[in-house]
């Protein structure tokens, strides 16, 4: 077992009152927050269910608890370990509220109808979720909502959504995602007993992670902490890895903890034990540049390593096959395996190029909690287009038209589609054919299938002619593909779906037919695409809380690391997550071409190498 440093041991020791653990990145936040825990169960009599850890994602809980069970055995599976939504959702169920989850594609649907009602069009369906859920977990209702945005057409607009959205939501017992922490807020402020009772069930509450805890959570925490003698509120948390501030999280919980909650304890780790010391003060030299931290002298008593290594390339293929060279080279001479090694992106899309380059050597990988880029809703649907176009009138036709059907949504539903199968399979004919011949009774619908059948129509008869790339700008064009796209957009930072179709595009331009680029997509079903053994590939958000012995940085280009809608500081946050968590090696690569421009290096790439 691993022996923690004194200062780690008075971390996992503190018994009761509120402590803050400051932690640079890799210096055992985590491995500290479970050995108090196990401290607590072992060394001071505390029941496992008197103790709440909550973490930041359900890997990480799931994570702890197989860290605690060497030591605590079977009374590790006592302890509650959850994220804070998972223990809203059960706080309201056992206090017997009545509700369905709204999320996803049923969120927006109900939005939707909601912009409906209120006539209200041209600002897209993600944006206004984006703005209800940033609110919410700023405690910020309907009418303060309003106030803060007088004179602000669309604002304001949002603001109408908004009302309407809670009252039918409520109407139809429905919660999403951010209401479970809203009632779970109003529930605990507003009944002292249900408050009481679990301050007095959980005299122990540790967070993972603090610094990424919104307003609306920190309401929350309060409410849970007990104040009696004999109990604590302790979290733990990394300033410098303050990385969601879309969910209006903010570095202020950890500069302002002590204003916050007075007579807290602090501690400091601040030895890396992830870390060559060479990675480390490439972390160093970039978070120095951000005014709003505290102050941390990064150390190691790792050994030294290689310096980090920059390459640039001609363009992102080039990237892909330089990175492939790398790789080849670091595993074939038996140092390193596969599952050594991580690519990590600002934007999803990024992965594109370097899935065709892994592809093209044989290099397996797998995406993280994530699918890959031809399995993407976005994608797929496209090239499902592509397939019904280039042969309508087959089986795969068939397939593919009823993939594409209803997208965009054209409401079709169930009763259509039994229909046009009966009426195609009575005549002998696929089901395009049956579809431009089939009588349609409902004006709308007839409407849809008219404008879709329009578009289709000439592209199917130019197949020949045309190219994919023009086939799939078309579409584009004809279907309002971007703006069904965007709509579709739920809050990530990470979330670029137009992204996404743009370098289907692009890598589109290499195929001269339609069926040589669906062969060349299908590839990626194969194992080689989804290997748990292989290299992974991830956007810097998901890589939280994970190390690797090598890490890629990827696309380190201005506009894309930073992002060129983020706050700087923000970003320089998310590029010093990025680059903590290698271990023994460190790549930092950009393109001077990207989507076939000329590319700017990122500012941060200078910071990291600057002397
Ligand atoms: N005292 C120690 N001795 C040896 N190794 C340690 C010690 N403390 C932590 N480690 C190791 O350092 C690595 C980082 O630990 P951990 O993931 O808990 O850090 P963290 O602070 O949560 O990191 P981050 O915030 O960057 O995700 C792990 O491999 C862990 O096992």
């Amino acid at each position: 077992m691993i022996r923690l440093n004194s200062r780690q041991k008075e971390a996992a020791e503190f018994l009761y009152g509120t402590a803050c653990v400051i932690a640079c990145p890799g210096s055992g936040k985590t491995l500290t927050m479970t050995r108090r825990i196990a401290n607590l169960v072992k060394n001071h009599g505390v029941s496992p269910e008197r103790i709440i850890g909550l973490t930041f994602t359900r890997n990480a809980a799931q994570a702890m608890r197989e860290k605690l069970y060497p030591i605590l055995e079977d009374l590790a599976t006592r302890v509650d370990l959850a994220t804070i939504h998972s223990f809203c959702y059960s706080l309201l169920k056992q206090e017997g509220k009545t509700f369905e989850i709204l999320h996803g594609n049923e969120q927006l649907k109900f939005v939707r109808q909601v912009m409906k009602k209120k006539r209200i069009r041209n600002i897209p369906v993600g944006l206004i979720i984006r703005e209800i859920s940033l609110a919410k977990n700023n405690i910020i209702d309907t009418d303060e909502f309003a106030d803060l945005y007088t004179g602000d057409e669309t604002m304001l607009k949002i603001a109408d959504v908004y009302r309407l959205y809670e009252a039918e939501k409520k109407k139809k017992l429905l919660l999403d995602f951010t209401d479970l922490l809203f009632e779970s807020y109003l529930l605990l402020k507003g009944e002292k007993e249900i408050r009481q009772k679990y301050q007095d069930s959980y005299t122990h509450l540790l967070i993972d992670e603090y610094q990424d805890v919104g307003p609306l959570q920190v309401e929350i925490l309060k409410q849970l902490i007990n104040n009696h003698r004999k109990s604590s509120f302790w979290v733990c948390a990394d300033d410098c890895q303050s990385i969601y501030s879309f969910t209006g999280a903010s570095v202020g919980n950890i500069l302002n903890f002590d204003k916050v909650f007075q007579n807290s304890q602090q501690f400091i780790l601040d030895t890396n034990y992830r870390s060559t010391p060479e990675i480390l003060s490439c972390c160093q030299r970039l978070i120095d540049h951000n005014t709003k931290k505290i102050d941390k002298v990064l150390r190691t008593k790792n050994s030294t390593g290689a310096k980090a290594t920059v390459i640039d390339a001609t363009n992102e293929e080039d990237e892909a096959l330089q990175l492939v060279n790398e790789i080849k080279g670091l595993t074939e001479s038996g140092t390193y395996q596969f599952k050594d090694i991580a690519v990590l992106y600002r934007a999803n899309s990024l992965s594109r190029p370097i899935e065709d380059g892994f592809k093209q050597h044989q290099i397996p990988y797998h995406i993280e909690n994530g699918s890959s880029f031809y399995q993407r809703h976005e994608v797929k649907v496209l090239l499902d287009y592509l397939r019904f176009i280039n042969n309508p009138d087959s089986d795969d036709g068939d397939d593919a038209l009823r993939k594409i059907i209803n997208i965009p949504n054209r409401y079709i539903g169930k009763t259509f589609m039994t229909g046009l199968e009966s009426f195609s399979n009575k005549r002998n004919v696929h089901l395009f054919q049956g579809l431009k011949t089939m009588p349609i009774e409902v004006p709308y619908l007839k409407k849809f299938i008219k404008d879709f059948v329009c578009l289709i129509e000439p592209l199917i008869q130019d197949v020949a002619q045309l190219e994919p790339a023009e086939i799939i700008h078309i579409l584009r064009e004809g279907l309002d593909y971007d703006r069904y796209i965007s709509d579709d957009d739920i809050p990530s930072p990470d979330d670029s779906k137009i992204e996404n179709i743009n370098q289907l595009q692009l890598v589109s331009a290499k195929y001269k037919d339609i069926p040589a680029l669906i062969n060349y997509t299908e590839t990626f079903k194969e194992e080689n695409s989804n290997n748990k053994d292989g290299v992974a590939l991830m956007t810097v958000h998901k890589s939280k809380g994970l190390e690797f012995p090598i890490v890629f940085v990827i696309g380190m280009t201005e506009g894309v690391m930073p992002n060129k809608q983020g706050e700087i500081e923000e970003e320089r946050r998310i590029c010093f997550v990025g680059i903590s968590r290698a271990m023994n090696l460190l790549y930092l690569t950009y393109p001077i071409n990207y989507m076939g421009k000329n590319a700017t290096r990122s500012r941060f790439l200078d910071e990291i190498l600057e002397d």
